[in-house]
């Protein structure tokens, strides 16, 4: 039986990640990268869909665990009755060659360790053919995929796994070498188990220091950043949501999704976010892989992409597995690739917009491929669309949407860059215009003065939290403040922000999910918009009270059993984290700034 989300730790090479429980048992691997078919997948289904576990074979055995500084290189220390053992896990930087190393050390008394390997192709469903080699080697093929084990420790087969039984004491080591490739190719090349560790915590170390400093919450910002970097996959620049799938956004329930693409709408939160923690590289890397991913129609503009720019997502069922605690079906792909979201435009535009004011250098097309784009948005605005949340009912009139459509012509007139056109200036000027006009018109509540989910609708959204955080109407309108006070009003649960109410039927599914953490940490940044830093304060403290033992947060919180829900780790909420402790830090709004004028840095209107 899979832990509980908030007892996985993730390990990460920028191109995978690992999910790894408390108990030493990793539960989820997809290889070579983490949109691949995983070869462990007992996180959605039982140890027959493939796992490692590693661990004392006392059943009293406890541990504590941590990255080691700064980085995604696990440490787990074991207590038993005869000994202390810790066990190192990481996933090495070794370019193409991808995969797992593991590093059992004595450090006192004698400790007896148990590893079970259990290879499971495709998700768990396909049993792969088991040889031990000449060399000592294990090797585990089917189809297209090859997994191979170095280890000293002699493993043998039991059932269907493969089954190693050591013990060490002080100044003893026995590494694990688990390394995946393709079946046509020769085994992949031996890797020394201490210089991989060495060249991890190197690399890791290096880009943790170059992190900005960022005040009185530091080290959780910094811990959010590195996962945030972990989930960056090097070879295009591409991020992805989460390196999961199908972690329930409901305890049983359906609302279960891949998420292991690339959105544009979360990617500019996290550009975003680099920038301000001075990472220009990542920034620059990934605004050169939304200019590939976009380029050609804007009219075939996707939300979400492959992690190197593939459109095709299609969303499938895995029927074989029986899902994260009973929760079906287990979901690969995302029909929201195909969905139209209005919003997309107006926070590409608004992030490049950041990323310049910021000194990232934009590509010389950058003004083409922007104009282009206009000229698709005005014709599209007045459309309906799924919005923010993708939902899969009937298109609405999401007024989140429209302000971002609104955004993005306003942005767009603003930036003083020559040899841009007056025409155009004067056009998206009146476009901005016209489109404020009907959200004025049609997404305020007559009776409450708050803005609504959709034009004519009386339910809240706590997308309008980031509306608020847009110039859209300055911070004392009365409009914001009826808008912050309604969502309080509505949305609050135990303290945290929920999306809006599943009940209404809006999104086409069954009622029910957790609070959703992202929108939790906007309502952060709104309180400091507003002034009201005592409650800014105190809501950021109870969501970071939220983050597991190691610094990670899923997508969503349920307050009845306290536990995380959702993807895990995920992008959306630790970016949303960074930039509220960045907003506490500095008095203003983070997330504002990305959408604020090309020439401010502090938004305008916004009390500091
Ligand atoms: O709730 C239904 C939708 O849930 C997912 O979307 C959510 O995650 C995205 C990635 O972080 C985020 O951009 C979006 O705003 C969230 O609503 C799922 O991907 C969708 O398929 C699903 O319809």
């Amino acid at each position: 039986m899979a832990s509980r989300i908030e007892d996985y730790a993730m390990l990460g090479n920028c191109r995978s990640a690992a999910l790894v429980a408390r108990n030493g048992s990793i539960d989820w691997l997809c290889l070579p990268r983490f949109d691949s078919a995983a070869c462990f997948a007992a996180l959605l289904g039982d140890e027959n869909n493939g796992r490692w576990a590693l661990a004392p074979a006392d059943p009293d055995a406890t541990c504590t665990r941590q990255y080691i500084d700064g980085s995604l290189v696990l440490e787990t220390e074991w207590t038993t009755a005869t000994g202390k053992a810790r066990v190192v896990d990481f996933m090495p930087f070794a370019g193409e060659q991808v995969g797992i190393t593991r590093i059992v050390e004595g450090i006192s008394g004698r400790v007896d360790f148990e590893s079970r390997l259990t290879v499971r192709f495709d998700y768990g469903n396909t049993l792969p053919w088991v040889t031990s080699r000449d060399d000592g080697t294990l090797s585990a093929v089917a189809g297209p995929d090859m997994m191979v084990l170095r280890t000293a420790v002699e493993m043998e087969g039991e059932g269907m796994e493969s089954v190693g039984r050591f013990s060490v004491g002080p100044g003893d080591s026995a590494p694990f070498v688990m390394a995946w490739g393709p079946s046509h190719l020769p085994v992949p090349e031996p890797l020394d188990p201490k210089r991989a560790l060495d060249d991890s915590l190197a690399y890791w170390e290096a880009w943790s220091n170059r992190c900005n400093d960022s005040g009185e919450w530091s080290d959780i910002v910094r811990r959010s950043l590195i996962v945030l970097k972990g989930l960056s996959y090097e070879p295009t620049g591409g991020i992805v949501a989460a390196p999961t799938t199908s972690l329930p956004e409901q305890f049983g329930g359906e609302r279960n999704w891949d998420y292991r693409f690339c959105w544009a709408r979360d990617a500019t939160f996290v550009l975003s976010a680099l920038v301000n923690a001075g990472y220009h590289d990542e920034a620059s890397a990934w605004r050169d892989w939304v200019r590939r991913a976009v380029a050609g129609s804007p009219g075939q503009l996707q939300v979400m992409y492959g992690l190197a720019g593939e459109r095709r997502l299609e969303e499938y069922e895995l029927p074989w597995l029986k899902g994260y605690e009973g929760a079906r079906p287990v979901r690969v792909g995302n029909a929201a690739s195909s969905q139209f979201q209005l919003d997309i435009f107006g926070e590409l535009i608004g992030a490049f917009s950041h990323a310049m004011k910021h000194g990232v250098v934009l590509h010389p097309e950058a003004d083409n491929v922007q104009a282009v784009f206009l000229d698709h948005l005005a014709d599209i605005w007045r459309h309906p669309d799924e919005g923010i949340w993708e939902i899969r009912g009937e298109p609405r009139h999401f007024v989140h949407s429209k302000v971002m459509a609104w955004l993005a012509f306003a942005r767009a007139a603003e930036q003083k860059r020559e040899g841009l056109d007056p025409h155009y200036v004067r056009r998206w000027r009146s476009i901005a215009d016209e489109i404020k006009a009907d959200i004025l018109a049609k997404g305020v509540d007559p009776v409450r003065g708050c803005f609504t989910q959709s034009y004519g609708s009386t339910e809240l959204d706590a997308s309008l939290l980031l509306v608020t955080l847009t110039d859209f109407l300055p911070p004392d309108d009365p409009r914001i403040v009826a808008t912050v006070r309604a969502i309080e009003e509505d949305l609050l649960v135990a303290g945290f922000v929920r999306r809006y109410d599943t009940r209404s039927g809006v999104d086409g599914l069954p009622p029910g999910e957790g609070e959703f953490l992202p929108c939790s940490f906007w309502l952060v940044e709104n309180y400091v918009m507003l002034g009201r830093m005592d409650e800014a304060r105190a809501l950021f403290e109870r969501l970071i009270g939220l983050t597991n033992d190691l610094g990670l947060l899923a997508e969503e919180y349920d307050p009845r059993t306290k536990r995380l829900l959702g993807n895990f780790p995920q992008a959306f909420s630790h970016v949303a984290l960074v930039n509220a402790a960045f907003s506490l830090a500095h008095g203003y709004s983070a997330t504002a700034d990305i959408h604020a004028t090309p020439e401010s840095t502090v938004p305008q209107g916004v009390r500091a």
